[in-house]
């Protein structure tokens, strides 16, 4: 299994929703959050101390899969939250170990 976390912008939420809807996904977790990346990240000094400021609001996707259906994820992902501007955000991919669906016990490619 893999974990996907894409970076996107909110505004692209619904589309990449139902992108990845469309292509078998059957669940995700989206949670609001702040970040910035090369272009609006700047750091300032303050007291001895540097501060990133600019911090913009992004959303976060989570989605653990199959194997087989994480690379299509991930094109879906580019695919729908491109727009070729400053900030379209990134795609991490990572192992996941496991995975159990607590209503029922089922483990792994089962579960998620
Ligand atoms: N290395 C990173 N680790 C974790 N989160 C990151 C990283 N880089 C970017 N992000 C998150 O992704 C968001 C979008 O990044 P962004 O697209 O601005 O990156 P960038 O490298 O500056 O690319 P671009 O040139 O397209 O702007 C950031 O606001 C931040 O939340």
């Amino acid at each position: 299994m893999k974990k996907i976390e894409a970076i996107i912008k909110p505004f692209k939420l619904d589309e990449v929703r139902e992108a990845l809807t469309e292509v078998g996904i059957t669940g995700m977790t989206v949670t609001e959050v702040k970040g910035f990346g090369r272009q609006k990240g700047h750091t300032e000094i303050y007291r001895g101390a540097e501060y990133a400021v600019d911090f913009l609001p992004k959303i976060k996707l989570e989605l653990v899969l199959p194997d087989q259906l994480a690379e299509q994820a991930v094109e879906t992902i580019i695919q729908a939250a491109h727009s070729g501007k400053i900030g379209d955000g990134k795609i991490f991919v990572s192992a996941i170990e496991q995975a159990i669906r607590i209503r029922t016990g089922e483990r792994d490619d089962a579960a998620v």
